[in-house]
């Protein structure tokens, strides 16, 4: 009876929150991938939903943060704590710490989730511990408990923005140490949802929200669900980063000599650029072929692309050893598996999940995915190389290394194909790369590669 009547006062969004926190703990699960379900499961839409998802979002991305300011309240190690209670406490702290949660509304209901979930010694130390995260606010502790920022930046930035040690030490590498604080802050904001207008579907007059500043198919939906905009529910619009669309827009601007109407989209699972690639595609009479190594991602291209015209094929094909002959295509984007530090924004676990040894396979795989797309390209045409990685290893290196290796092929300056947006000089001279801070996108790099 006692059980019932506390599992009755659990908070229903807290409650689907932990479950997700749990799902991406124990099943390595993407946040992105299991809240749909989740939510769907507690029946949960609109407000909560929003409510949910800046939970589990703002939790996860602000780990290192919460997991100091809770190792200064308990007089135990974190990890002798119980995996459900700490994340329970997390949950807490950042209604406490970062949302406008009123303190006793986040203590009580986290109070009550910890004793329906585990028992009432457990909700009497959560009720302890964030009692005593409730005594400061963010900056109050960040100033309590990260290190020194005068005598240890490195360290501080790592408690402060919440980011693993290498990646911090990979970013500040890319985009330099005056502006590194402002692009760690910006990994930990939610992105905005903008949507894409495909042209010759929809246009972006049809759709909800403000203009993009930069692409000229999107717009900044206000709120609200996206599946619910009728364009996007019929395929002609879609959820898509600027950056992403930029990309799309520069892989369709790059000059090309002579003919012009067999593009290549080497690596496009799930098929977000294919289908605006491909609609630019028809309005100028080329068609695209679309390639992807993983059959499941594959269909998704199918399914991104279905009802599009300017589409010549979805077909799963590795991109290292593609099945086209040498100099098929007039222009090739690849848009290169990488380590997504630039998307830190819209993945939150991804900080977490990455490891420095991930960089050598990656970068060897981008190196010849690169190669066979200059092979694939004809002489005269364009090669689009793109990440969602800023890090140096999987731009700038990866592009040296090419050029190095290979006597048929030239950097080319890109800036022009931007010329609206500012600030976006790249690694090397005449290769771009967007910020979040800077731009409100991914952090997206280009490339672009011209066939001789
Ligand atoms: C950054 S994602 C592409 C995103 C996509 N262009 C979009 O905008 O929706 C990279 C993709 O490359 C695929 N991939 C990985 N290795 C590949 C290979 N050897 N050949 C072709 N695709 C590959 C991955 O499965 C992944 O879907």
């Amino acid at each position: 009876m006692a059980e019932r009547r506390s599992k009755q006062k659990v908070d229903g969004p807290r409650l689907a929150a932990l479950e997700v926190l749990k799902a991406v703990r124990v099943d390595e699960a993407y946040t992105n991938l299991v809240l749909p379900g989740v939510l769907a499961q507690h029946g949960l839409s609109g407000r909560d939903a929003a409510f949910v998802t800046e939970l589990v979002s703002g939790t996860i991305r602000r780990q290192a943060t919460y997991d100091a300011v809770l190792a200064a309240c308990i007089d135990r190690p974190l990890a002798k704590v119980e995996a459900k209670v700490l994340d329970a406490l997390r949950l807490g702290t950042h209604q406490l710490l970062s949302m406008r949660v009123p303190a006793h509304a986040a203590i009580s209901t986290t109070v009550d989730l910890v004793r329906a979930r585990v028992g009432a010694g457990a909700a009497g130390f959560a009720n302890a511990v964030l009692r005593k995260v409730s005594a400061r606010d963010l900056d109050g502790w960040v100033a309590a408990v990260a290190p020194d920022p005068a005598t240890d930046p490195r360290g501080h930035a790592v408690v402060a923005f919440s980011h693993p040690a290498w990646v911090v030490e990979e970013l500040a590498r890319a985009v330099g140490e005056a502006e590194l604080p402002a692009l760690l802050a910006a990994d930990n904001e939610p992105p905005r949802v903008t949507l894409v207008a495909r042209p010759g579907r929809a246009t972006r007059e049809e759709l909800p929200g403000e203009p993009t500043p930069w692409s000229p198919h999107g717009v900044v939906l206000e709120g609200g669900d996206p599946g619910a905009v009728p364009a996007v529910a019929e395929g002609r619009a879609g959820v898509q980063d600027e950056g992403s669309q930029l990309v799309a827009e520069v892989a369709a601007a790059a000059a090309v000599e002579g003919r012009d109407e067999r593009w290549l989209d080497l690596c496009a699972g799930p098929g977000g650029k294919s289908a605006l690639l491909a609609a630019l595609a028809a309005g100028r009479g080329a068609r695209l072929v679309a390639g992807e190594r993983q059959a499941h991602r594959a269909r998704l291209v199918a399914r991104n692309l279905r009802g599009a015209a300017g589409v010549a094929g979805v077909l799963t094909a590795d991109g290292t050893r593609p099945p086209f002959r040498a100099g098929t295509f007039d222009r090739v984007l690849v848009d290169a598996p990488c380590t997504g530090l630039g998307a830190l924004r819209r993945r939150p676990e991804a900080r977490w999940r990455r490891r420095p040894a991930d960089l050598t396979d990656l970068t060897r795989l981008q190196r010849a995915l690169v190669d066979s797309a200059l092979d694939l390209v004809r002489p005269g045409g364009a090669v689009l190389y793109a990440t969602c990685s800023p890090v140096l290893a999987e731009t700038a290196d990866v592009v040296r290394d090419v050029l190095g290796a290979r006597d048929d092929v030239r950097l080319e300056d890109a800036s022009c194909l931007l010329p609206h947006v500012p600030d976006t000089a790249g690694p090397l001279e005449g290769t771009l790369q967007l910020w979040p801070h800077r731009h409100g996108t991914d952090a997206m790099f280009l490339a672009l590669l011209r066939r001789t």
